[in-house]
């Protein structure tokens, strides 16, 4: 490899050599290893991929498709903005905080019968139902502050969460992994339980190699091996503008009561 261990090139070989069979799902492939991978993983390599949108509680930014196995990409969290309540669409999500502070709040997954969806009580004629009675939240199971260097692990048989940024001015910036890939999830109102279908998971920037052969550009891994990272790129040399194959700006789910982009 000709990448040093702790870089971002050499993060993505590796979780394409771990994850490149099953992804997560798979029994012969241990979290806690791919957990030890995102630990190890402390270069400056990233900031020429951390894009932020400030108008967005969340800039997402995919780095590396991972063959259709995994996807792994960059969060920049704008201050005091976050994420609905979410699921993970049956997918491993293994998050490690590379600036700032960020907030969890995990939540148990509501009982469906509980927390029939708004199609669901639509069709049955008893769209105001929620409205009756106690309204049935969700269940907060715990809320920890995650620091610099700290990884999370979250999945639908774990629960539920939101994230946040608690800070007031400093934006935080979250590496996240998924296996397998999803574009839509569901997310919840807090006060009801009630879940509805996200918008589509969209990316500010694609550097993945797939968007990247499309546009006859670079990788993010081709790009983050050439850029000097300890010298921030001019506006000239701005990697994110000459080798972004894709831009789609973050959509909002119709209706979500969190602008976000999930
Ligand atoms: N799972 C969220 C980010 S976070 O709130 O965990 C997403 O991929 O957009
Ligand atoms: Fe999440």
């Amino acid at each position: 490899m000709d990448a040093p261990p702790n870089t971002l090139p050499a993060l993505s070989a590796t979780l394409h050599e771990a994850l490149e069979t099953a992804g997560l799902a798979s029994p012969d492939i241990s979290i806690s290893h791919i957990t030890t991978l995102l630990q190890r993983y402390t270069a400056p390599d990233y900031h020429p991929f951390a894009h932020h949108d400030p108008s967005k509680p969340y800039t997402r930014t995919l780095l590396d498709d991972g063959n259709g196995f995994f996807n792994l990409m960059l969060l920049v969290w704008t201050p005091g903005a976050g994420s609905p309540v979410h699921d993970h669409a049956g997918s491993h999500c293994l998050m490690k905080v590379l600036d700032g502070e960020l907030a969890e709040t995990l939540y148990a997954v509501p009982d469906a019968h509980d927390h029939p969806t708004h199609d669901e009580r639509v069709d049955s004629g008893n769209e105001d139902s929620v409205d009756e009675g106690e309204p049935k939240g969700i269940r907060v199971r715990k809320n920890a502050r995650l620091a610099v260097g700290d990884v999370a692990y979250i999945h639908d048989k774990i629960g539920l969460h939101k994230i946040s940024n608690p800070s007031p001015s400093q934006r935080a910036v979250s590496l996240h992994l998924y296996t397998p890939p999803f574009e839509y999830c569901k997310t919840y109102c807090e006060r009801t339980g009630e879940a509805r279908a996200s918008g589509k998971c969209v990316f500010y920037k694609d550097f993945s190699s797939r968007a990247a052969a499309a546009a006859g550009t670079q990788s993010a891994m081709t790009a983050c091996r050439q850029v000097n990272v300890m010298r921030p790129p001019s506006p000239s040399q701005d990697i994110l503008a000459s080798s972004c194959a894709k831009e789609m700006r973050v959509t909002l789910a119709a209706g979500s009561a969190v602008a976000s982009g999930i």
